[in-house]
């Protein structure tokens, strides 16, 4: 349009200037003034004509790169929301996209330690989670990039899926594909003292299957990844549920990748309490079977159908001395359930151990089922990482490939961080511990680790 008018413009100029020649021939004949106005016209008709040509040249060659970076761009979005289908590489968002997919961040489905998670449709129509990463700076930021860095490279039915992320003006947003039935907590422990519920109570046989599952997607993680992936944070709320309450394990906030040919590393304090294996205070680094201990206390709730770490009431009796009267008193006692659990194994009646539920609703009738899942979770919770069998021996033995040996009764040592906590909340051992340096263990978000000593306790070993 402009090009034309551009034309247009110089057509009647030149004209002008032609007309204002002809009209000087007739009036001033062949004067020097002639030749003079003649002269100039005839060099700003060549200017024109030159100028024209030129800006001629150069919008051809415009367009024709604008044609080739619009038709490489189409390439490039064909290409990459080929691989995004294909390998599962994250997408960028730009923020509207997610104000529109959540309806301006509407429906909350969940909150965690690092942020808030709403339920959102994209334009394509597919279901996602958008994780709003909240918290400090710095630390969100490096929860966020080792979040994307680790799930962008894995490809596996029972992890779930990073469709993209998006990082505008510090506000950072993770866009997962959308699970069904949110996470295993609210699907093995009763609503009364969790506070979340809405789920309801899981089978034997789907909770079998759900540790196979999780014991695949850590496999996974451990032994067939270009780095090994440390997921650090294995806990019943980052196994979600899908539509066929298959598990898939999110959450890869407090993830570490490292070199295949590297069996330990030193980091932070990282995980949740009541999950943390003994290594994270005991020995020089973690590996990968931190995962497995985590693993092991997962396997021993979903069991239970309760907390591995549980606050009871009970009731002491006391004799006053002076008049010999007894009084009674309710007093909250920390119970730990891996404890129990061992004790029972050794007098065979692992079935006392089982989630009430389901043993009401007459679902487990195999005792040797139980029995192996207990024996797998006791093995995984040895105190001594190496003693620990690796994911892949988990598989090997749920699946029924190996056999179970009963795991031995004096090396489970438990590490209860939150022995010196009095903190009623505390007894759900759900909250996350992050960032506490090896060295300068601390009050750290309502943390309290006065010693390394009184957090250990040994409750099946000798103490
Ligand atoms: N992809 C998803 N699909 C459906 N629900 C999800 C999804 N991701 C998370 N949620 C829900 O949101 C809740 C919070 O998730 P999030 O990962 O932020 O926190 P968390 O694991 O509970 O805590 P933390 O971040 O402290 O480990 C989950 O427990 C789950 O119910």
């Amino acid at each position: 349009m402009e090009d034309k008018k551009a034309n247009i413009i110089a057509t009647i100029s030149i004209l002008a200037l032609l007309i204002v020649i002809i009209a000087a021939r007739v009036s001033l004949k062949l004067s020097r003034t002639f030749f003079l106005i003649a002269g100039v016209d005839i060099s700003l008709i060549l200017a024109v004509i030159c100028f024209l040509i030129i800006r001629y040249r150069y919008n051809r060659e415009r367009k024709l790169l604008e044609s080739r970076y619009v038709s490489e761009g189409r390439e490039l979005r064909i290409e990459y929301s080929f691989l995004r289908k294909v390998a599962g590489v994250p997408t960028k968002f730009k923020l509207e996209d997610l104000e529109e997919a959540t309806d301006g961040f509407r429906c909350l489905i969940g909150k965690g330690g690092s942020g808030s998670v709403f339920k959102g449709v994209l334009k394509d129509g597919s279901q996602v989670a958008v994780k709003r990463i909240e918290g400090e700076e710095i630390k969100g930021e490096r929860e966020f990039r080792s979040e994307v860095a680790a799930i962008a490279s894995v490809q596996h039915k029972n992890l779930v899926r990073l469709f993209g992320f998006s990082s505008v003006n510090r506000q950072r947003f993770l866009v997962y594909e959308f699970i069904a039935n949110s996470s295993l907590d609210i699907w093995i422990f009763p609503a009364k003292g969790n506070r979340r519920c809405g789920g309801g109570c899981l089978s034997w046989d789907q909770r079998y299957q759900v540790a196979i599952d999780v014991a695949k997607a850590l496999a996974y993680l451990h032994h067939d990844c270009r780095s090994k992936i440390l997921h650090l944070d294995v806990k019943p709320e980052n196994i979600l549920l899908d539509e066929n309450y298959r598990a898939v394990v999110t959450d890869f906030g407090l993830s570490k990748l490292i070199a295949r040919d590297e069996s330990r590393v030193l980091t932070d304090i990282r995980g949740t309490r009541g999950y943390l294996a003994p290594e994270w205070l005991l020995e020089h680094g973690i590996s990968e079977k931190s995962d497995v201990y985590s693993y092991g206390i997962v396997l021993l709730e979903m069991i239970g159908g309760r907390r591995s770490i549980s606050r009871v009431e009970v009731e002491e009796t006391k004799t006053n001395t002076l008049c010999n009267k007894k009084k009674k008193k309710k007093k909250k006692k920390l119970e730990y359930f891996p404890r129990i659990v061992n004790q029972k194994m050794r007098e065979r009646k692992v079935m006392e151990i089982v989630d009430e539920r389901m043993i009401e609703a007459k679902e487990v009738d195999d005792e040797g089922q139980v029995m192996k899942l207990v024996c797998v979770a006791l093995w995984c919770i040895q105190e001594k990482a190496k003693n620990r069998p690796d994911m892949a021996m988990v598989i090997e033995m749920l699946e029924g490939r190996v056999p179970v040996n009963e795991p031995p009764d004096s090396e489970v040592v438990v590490v209860d961080l939150l022995a010196a906590d009095d903190d009623d909340d505390a007894a759900t051992g759900v909250r996350r511990v992050v960032d506490i340096p090896r060295l300068h263990i601390q009050r750290e978000r309502n943390f309290r680790l006065p010693s390394i000593c009184s957090s250990i306790i040994s409750p099946i070993s000798p103490r």
